[in-house]
C-alpha cells in the first residue's frame, strides 16, 4: 500500500502520522502497523496515528501502539497530532478534536512548537503498596524511586506490567524521583513493551499522584524532566477530583517520506 507519512516527536516520544482525511488507508492491520513502527526494519516509532475527519470535531485521532494494537489515550501523541493538523491546515492555533477517551481541547503557541493539551478529569487514585494507580486516559502505575538514572526501567517495569494484577489489561509503569523543583520520571510503556523517552499520560499521572500524596490543593503547576526533554502539567485539585488538567510541551516535525 503506497502511503505518505510524517514523523513527529514530543519530548522524544516519537510517532508516525498519516493524513487519512480521504479514508484511503485501511489501518486495521496490526502486523502492518508493527512493521512500520519497527526501529530496524521500518520507519521506527513508539506509535502510529491516523488523522481522520469526524462530524462535530475538527478531526479524530486514531492511535496505535508500536505493537500494532489500538490503545487508550496517548498524551504526547495528542500534542503531536495537533501540530500535524496545524501543518495540514486543518486547524489554526486552537482546536477541539476527538480521541479514544473523548473530546480534547488544545492550543498551540504563537511560536508554533509548544502544545498545551487538555486531558480528561481524574477522580480516583488507588494504591498498590507504595504505588498509586490511576487512569489519565491510559492506565498508570506511579512508584517513587531513588537513584532513578541508574535504574533498569525496562526489566523492573516489565516485571510489574506482567505481574498477576496487571498482565491481562497491561499498565504503564512510571518511576518518579522528587528533585524538589521538578520530578524526574522514567516510564515503561505498555504496547511498546520497553522504556520510552517520554509518556504524556504518564507524567500527568505522576503530577496528580504526587499532588495527592503531598496534599497540595488549588491551582498547581508541575515541572517534569524525562529522558527526551521537559514537560509541564497544570491542573486544579480540590482534594477530591482533578480538573482543568493540561499537558504542555514541545511537539516537533522530524521528517516525512513515502512507503511503497
Ligand atoms: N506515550 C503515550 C501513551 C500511549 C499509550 C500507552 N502505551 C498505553 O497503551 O497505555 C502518552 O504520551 O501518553
Amino acid at each position: 500500500m503506497e502511503m505518505h507519512f510524517y514523523k513527529y516527536q514530543g519530548a522524544g516520544n516519537d510517532f508516525i502520522l498519516v493524513d487519512n482525511r480521504d479514508r484511503a488507508i485501511n489501518h486495521e492491520n496490526p502486523a502492518w502497523i508493527a512493521s512500520i513502527c519497527d526501529r530496524r526494519f521500518g520507519v521506527g516509532a513508539d506509535g502510529m496515528m491516523f488523522l481522520q475527519l469526524t462530524g462535530a470535531y475538527d478531526f479524530e485521532m486514531i492511535y496505535y501502539n508500536s505493537d500494532g494494537q489500538p490503545s487508550s489515550m496517548c498524551g504526547n501523541g495528542g500534542r503531536c497530532i495537533v501540530a500535524f493538523a496545524k501543518h495540514l491546515g486543518v486547524i489554526d492555533l486552537e482546536t477541539t478534536f476527538l480521541a479514544v477517551d473523548g473530546p480534547h481541547y488544545a492550543k498551540i503557541s504563537e511560536e508554533g512548537n509548544w502544545v498545551s493539551l487538555q486531558m480528561i478529569d481524574v477522580q480516583s487514585i488507588k494504591t498498590d503498596g507504595s504505588a498509586q494507580v490511576l487512569n489519565t486516559g491510559s492506565p498508570h502505575y506511579v512508584v517513587p524511586a531513588s537513584r532513578l538514572a541508574e535504574k533498569d526501567v525496562r526489566s523492573e517495569g516489565r516485571a510489574i506490567r506482567y505481574n498477576e494484577t496487571y498482565k491481562e489489561e497491561g499498565i504503564n509503569i512510571n518511576f518518579v524521583e522528587d528533585k524538589n523543583d521538578h520530578y524526574f520520571v522514567r516510564t515503561y510503556e505498555r504496547g511498546v513493551e520497553d522504556e520510552t523517552f517520554a509518556c504524556g499520560t504518564g507524567v500527568t499521572a505522576v503530577a496528580l499522584a504526587m499532588a495527592k500524596s503531598k496534599d497540595q490543593r488549588g491551582d498547581i503547576s508541575t515541572k517534569v524532566r524525562v529522558l527526551g526533554g521537559n514537560l509541564n502539567i497544570r491542573f486544579h485539585y480540590d482534594g477530591k477530583k482533578f480538573t482543568n488538567i493540561f499537558l504542555e510541551g514541545p511537539a516537533e516535525y522530524v521528517f516525512e517520506g513515502d512507503i511503497r
